[in-house]
């Protein structure tokens, strides 16, 4: 697929990456086979040319619906293209007629309503967005129209949403066949039901996946004449029966167990059962319950489901009735007997022993006995051998496989014959959910039979792939004769070819017995040792490889002799043919005679491999449509898409393969009229003239130079690579012509650049001069100012001092005057003033005289009238004490006056204090 002859320098291509797995760049530099590249994260890589693809980069932002509609049909845009429409939750994409299904990891709800299923009703394939609906849609129409059986075959790793792909195809497919308003049970109802009770039986929790099925499934839905749902059949396919007894962490038993473990109590204490850590099948890993789910829920649907599907109450009874039983019988343990024999370990041990024999309703001597011994027949006599404790437990675990497988069976069988097939029926639709290309760490048998079936299938997938293509090169009316068919035939040779190939050698290393793995292993190495489909490992002992379509996977043949062999020991077969329940001894039928005694042998790998034949005839007989689950990341969560991951699934679910069968043949194929939209301009004399589409395609073609490409009636076929020669060519011309455009857009701007200058330079010089003119004038006219200012200046000085001058002047002039005047009043007033001081003084002096003069006499008389009233007031003194003797006596008061002259000093009688009977002068 690589276009490196059409990698130039600047081209945009896809790089490989280690993490990335491919990543974008820009072509820096191309050197003989090698070229540098700019990688879109920013680093230079140097890559051959060889692996190096085109990138289209007209491509549409949000990705093509259709892969066919890619410019370049290659592995990185295929990825790309995935990978963008994931982003936007746009999870399915077709490619050509195969729909591929990105698993989101969350519930996109407005994607599958009742209204989106009406709408694809009747809608053509790719009118409407990719859907499952689409593809249900095309395989009833197809069905209803030509009146024949179509399947649609499912496909993807574990987890990929291949179960939930399915389911809603059934749904969908139930819409438009299902009956209006039935009574009862429909069908259709029936149908869709018998997935919980499947699911409950043959799901269990993986790594991989919460709800992993572990079984293949092809469910047919029959139609009447009507288009209306009147029969369905359920066949499965390789049940993972080693999960029964063998579990890994964090992984689950099937979820019946856990189930009927939350069961309400009444049925926990009838089977004895209680918390699943006490159960050996169990507890081996430590994972019980998953996340939202709730197993007792679960348990009163399952047993709802089981009446839709029409199981009775008496037979559901029956089946938890074995499943407790299994429970019980992975708890019996086994200790060294004598010799070599074994012994039930402990009481426990035979409790659990007593409680298996009371649900499978046998007798719990030959319980013991079936598991601890077993009779060998040979010509001569009966052999009975005591297994030892090993031996007796892989007897136990082989015990338990088989019930649940048979019980498996039963189920699957009974919901076939509830459902009931359409005797009249001439069209179905079948859909396949089957495993998934598995390649482990050690892939054992199971992987082998797996990988087998992806074998057949991609051959059935390629074998129509390439007639799709045969019917559009026809439809066309193109010549398709030489292109080539890629065949897978010869793995499928190696396989199951009969005699020689590996089943046939293991089943002849299984009846021979003294087979081991090693001597299985060894012939497989001599036998195909030129095979070029096999190789055989360094250093191997049991390993061998084989080169599978989707990669090489590396087998452990350890077990697969003991996996292959598919018998039922005697002993356990007639224990559980004699259960007193019909319902056990109905899962062991006895053999008729003759097998038994023929011993003929069976191997899983042999009925495997007519079951499967069976389903390709089937397969063969309908109008295949294909759907590829994807799993975008190993941590199940949603918005996660990884690269490498995605694309090893698109590689092992034949995505890869179909674009490689297409490149084969004419991968690229464009309407006349894209093919002018895009390559018009190789030839653009085409575009003057008035040609019809198909000439002008013709004319570019044979223009540019092309061969092998073909013209249909509507459409330009091109071989792998021609549309990156033409994009090349047409880069080419577009790049001469950007030459040009790019000269004369540069002289253009460089002119305009040139008169932009002038002209900003013109207006610097002028904006310049008239700064340069403007300051001079503000020189100027700043020195006039200046020379004003002084001139104002000066004379405002001139003006102060002679102002100052003058009126100095008058000072003084004023003041000589007024001193002559004051001068001359002086004189005069002074003599004036003389006299008036002069008589004023005189006057002054001649009444303090008088004053004086007066207050002397004054002070002299009342002198004088003191002494003389001293003398009186002795007088009176001495002629009081008299009186007092005889009570006369008078009360002495001095009156105060502001005239010491005026002063009295009264005398009272005491008889009469109203009348001072004397005054007395001080
Ligand atoms: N279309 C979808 N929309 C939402 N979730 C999905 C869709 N498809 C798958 N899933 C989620 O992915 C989980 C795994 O899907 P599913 O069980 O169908 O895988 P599978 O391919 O059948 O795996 P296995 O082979 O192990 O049975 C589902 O339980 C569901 O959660």
């Amino acid at each position: 697929m690589g276009m490196s002859r059409d990698i130039t320098a600047g081209s945009h291509v896809w790089v490989g990456d280690s993490e990335l797995a491919w990543i974008d760049g820009i072509v820096i530099n191309v050197y003989a086979a090698e070229a540098e590249i700019q990688t879109s994260d920013g680093r230079m890589v140097t890559k051959k040319l060889s692996n190096i693809y085109p990138k289209d980069v007209e491509a549409p932002a949000g990705g093509v619906d259709d892969m066919t509609k890619l410019s370049y049909l290659h592995e990185p845009a295929v990825l790309y293209n995935l990978a963008t429409r994931y982003e936007i939750n746009e999870i399915y994409t077709y490619c050509g007629n195969i729909l591929i299904a990105i698993n989101p990891f969350q519930a996109l709800s407005h994607l599958y309503d009742v209204y989106l299923m009406e709408r694809y009703k009747g809608a053509q394939l790719g009118e409407l967005n990719p859907h499952v609906y689409a593809i249900a849609d095309v395989a009833y129409r197809a069905m209803i129209k030509e009146g024949k059986s179509n399947s649609i075959l499912v496909s993807g790793e574990s987890g990929a949403g291949k179960t939930e792909t399915t389911k809603m195809l059934m749904r969908y497919l139930a819409f438009l066949g299902g009956h209006a308003a039935a009574e009862g049970r429909t069908v259709e109802q029936q149908v869709l039901e018998s997935n919980p009770v499947l699911e409950a039986f043959g799901n269990a929790k993986t790594v991989k996946n919460n709800n992993s099925s572990r079984f293949g499934k092809f469910v047919e839905i029959q139609f009447d004449k009507h288009g209306q749902i009147s029969g369905a059949a359920i066949r499965t396919y390789l049940l993972e029966k080693s999960r029964v007894c063998q579990l890994s962490d964090p992984e689950r038993n099937y979820h019946c167990f856990y189930l009927l473990c939350a069961a309400p109590l009444e049925e926990i204490e009838r089977y004895k059962l209680g918390d699943p850590k006490s159960f050996h099948y169990l507890n081996q890993s430590n994972c019980y319950e998953l996340v939202g789910v709730n197993d007792a829920h679960d348990y009163l649907a399952t047993r709802k489901a089981m009446d839709i599907v029409g199981i009775s109450e008496k037979e559901q009874e029956a089946i938890f009735r074995v499943v407790a039983a299994i429970l019980h019988l992975g708890n019996i343990a086994f200790a060294k007997g004598e010799e070599d024999s074994s012994m039930l370990q402990d009481d426990e041990s035979k409790f659990h022993l007593q409680m298996t024999a009371e649900l499978l309703m046998c007798d719990p001597q030959a319980l013991e006995v079936a598991l601890c011994k077993r009779v060998m027949i040979t010509p001569e006599e009966i052999i009975e051998r005591s297994l030892d404790p090993l031996g007796a437990a892989v007897s136990r675990d082989g015990l338990a496989k088989t019930i649940y497988s048979r019980l498996f069976d039963w189920l699957v069988n009974k919901i076939n014959v509830s459902i009931g097939q359409d005797p009249h029926s001439e069209c179905l639709i079948g859909v396949l959910d089957i495993y998934g290309f598995e390649s482990f760490k050690i892939s054992s048998f199971e992987q082998f039979c797996i990988n087998f079936t992806n074998e057949k299938l991609q051959q059935h997938f390629n074998q129509h792939v390439f007639k799709m293509e045969q019917a559009e090169y026809q439809n066309e009316e193109i010549d398709w004769s030489y292109v080539e068919f890629v065949d897978n035939q010869d793995v499928l040779d190696l396989i199951e070819k009969k005699p020689g190939g590996i089943i046939s050698l293991l089943d002849e290393a299984c009846m021979f017995p003294k087979s081991t793995h090693e001597t299985f292993a060894q012939k497989l190495y001599q036998t195909f040792k030129d095979h070029k489909r096999f190789v055989k490992p360094k250093l191997a002992r049991t390993e061998f490889t084989i080169a599978h379509y989707a990669g090489e996977v590396q087998y452990q043949s350890d077990q697969f002799l003991d996996k292959n062999k598919d018998y039922v020991v005697p002993e356990h077969q007639d224990l559980l043919s004699a259960s007193k329940c019909s319902f056990v001894a109905g899962l062991f039928p006895s053999l008729p005679e003759e097998t038994a005694k023929s011993g003929k042998f069976s191997s899983i790998g042999s009925r495997f491999k007519l079951q499967l034949q069976q389903l390709m005839d089937i397969l063969n007989s309908t109008e295949p449509h294909y759907i590829r689950c994807i799993k975008p990341n190993n941590e199940l969560k949603p918005a996660l898409f990884g690269n490498v991951n995605v694309l090893q699934q698109l590689r092992s679910g034949g995505v890869l393969e179909a674009i490689r069968v297409k490149c084969e043949g004419y991968p690229t194929h464009r309407t006349f009229t894209e093919f002018l939209n895009r390559f018009a301009i190789l030839a653009p004399e085409i575009l003057e003239g008035n040609y019809e589409e198909k000439v002008a395609c013709k004319w570019i073609l044979e223009k540019v130079g092309l061969t092998r490409y073909q013209i249909g009636k509507t459409k330009v076929f091109l071989r792998a690579g021609q549309m990156a020669e033409l994009d090349a060519r047409k880069g080419k011309v577009l790049g001469e012509s950007a030459k040009v455009v790019q000269k004369q857009i540069r002289s253009h701007l460089s002119r305009k650049r040139y008169v932009r200058m002038r002209k900003a330079s013109i207006h610097i010089q002028t904006a310049w001069r008239g700064k340069l003119a403007r300051e001079l004038y503000k020189d100027m006219k700043n020195e006039a100012a200046a020379v004003q200012i002084q001139k104002t200046f000066r004379r405002q000085v001139a003006r102060r001092n002679y102002i100052d001058a003058k009126s100095s002047a008058v000072v003084l002039q004023t003041g000589l005057r007024a001193m002559v005047a004051r001068n001359e009043f002086r004189y005069k007033a002074q003599n004036k003033a003389a006299v008036i001081i002069q008589a004023y003084w005189r006057c002054y002096s001649a009444v303090s005289f008088y004053k004086k003069i007066k207050k002397a006499s004054v002070l002299s008389q009342s002198m004088f009238r003191r002494r003389t009233a001293r003398r009186n007031l002795k007088e009176q003194k001495m002629a009081g004490r008299d009186k007092e003797e005889d009570g006369t006596l008078e009360q002495v008061e001095k009156v105060t006056c502001k005239e010491p002259e005026k002063q009295l000093i009264y005398v009272y009688s005491s008889k009469d204090k109203r009348k001072p009977s004397s005054t007395i002068l001080p």
